[in-house]
């Protein structure tokens, strides 16, 4: 499989303060990539410097087998981009603006925008200064994924857009994807990237933190269980590793599991279950272990 993206040592000073320390980092083909970090962790200046907008202090970033500094044009001919402050021409109507930006592209971008448009519910007589911040990121989104780039690079995209615009966004990403498109997303919500990620990378004060499947950190996560059975049960049977938070009232157990809950659901089969409900496991949960600032007792 083609790497898209491949991040050596990537790293950026801003001054004194630190943007990127040593960033290493492969992105395959036809994947969905996604970049969580908390604010301030470095999102934005790695998508940049994928741009070309800055150039890193140290380090290299291979883009479509590219050097971002020196193929810049090649490259933004085959990727989508949105900017995490979007920003066009504000007196222009929405497809006066993004005719433009199609016709720039070429390749059927223009052809695409009304269907685009329609999915994303954006009105494209309405002129850009007249339109909410949700609004102004839905004509980002048409612009990115107007001319089916071998790429998309989106910075942040759901900020801004309502549950249901949010849905569409997710099955747009998706149909990228399995038309053989590459997909980096940054976000600081694990929630709205686990539903579609194949990957996800952490990035807490400059570093990356965590690299995984989506499925591995599922499976590592915490989930809450409750199990209720035909009479009493004996706590101490149930004191077994990776089982915490353990209570026992009368006929029903609740308690939390890390990773397998195999020997809990061994523990039990010992008895009459009548009742097992068992929560999703809290990925958000496991990601704020890894967004405590350095030094607050957590080790990644
Ligand atoms: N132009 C700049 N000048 C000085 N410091 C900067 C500049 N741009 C970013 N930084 C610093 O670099 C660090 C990383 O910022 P960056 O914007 O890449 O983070 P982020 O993960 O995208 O966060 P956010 O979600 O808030 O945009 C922060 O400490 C920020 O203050």
């Amino acid at each position: 499989m083609d790497t898209v993206l491949q991040l050596d040592g990537l790293t950026k000073t801003y001054g004194r303060r630190r943007g990127l320390a040593g960033l290493t980092l492969d992105v395959k083909q036809g994947e969905i990539f996604g970049y969580l970090g908390p604010n301030g962790a470095g999102k934005s200046t790695t998508i940049r410097i994928l741009l070309d907008l800055i150039r890193p202090t140290g380090g290299t970033a291979r883009v479509l087998g590219l050097d971002p500094r020196t193929d810049a044009v090649a490259l933004h001919r085959r990727l989508g981009y949105l900017a995490g402050d979007f920003v066009v021409d504000g007196r222009q109507t929405v497809r006066e603006c993004l005719a433009f930006l199609g016709a720039l592209r070429g390749d059927g971008a223009g052809a695409r925008i009304p269907a685009l448009a329609e999915r994303l519910d954006l009105d494209l007589t309405a002129r850009i200064h007249s339109l909410s911040k949700g609004n102004r990121q839905k004509v980002g989104l048409v612009q990115a994924f107007m001319h089916a780039p071998e790429l998309l690079i989106l910075d942040e995209p759901t900020s801004g857009l309502d549950p249901l615009v949010q849905r569409t966004f997710l099955e747009l990403v998706t149909e990228a994807r399995d038309n053989g498109q590459t997909v980096f997303m940054s976000s600081h919500i694990m929630s709205e990237v686990q539903a579609v990620a194949d990957r996800v990378g952490i990035l807490r004060e400059g570093r990356l933190v965590a690299l995984d499947r989506v499925e591995s950190l599922r499976e590592r996560a915490v989930r809450t269980v409750t199990l209720t059975f035909d009479g009493p049960v004996d706590p101490a049977e149930f004191d077994l590793p990776g089982v915490t938070d353990l209570a026992v009232d009368g006929n029903v157990l609740t308690c939390r599991v890390a990773g397998s809950p195999d020997a809990l659901v061994k523990a039990a089969a010992r008895h009459t279950v009548t009742g097992l409900l068992s929560e999703e496991p809290d990925l958000e949960e496991l990601f704020l272990t890894y967004y405590q600032p350095e030094g607050s007792g957590h080790v990644a």
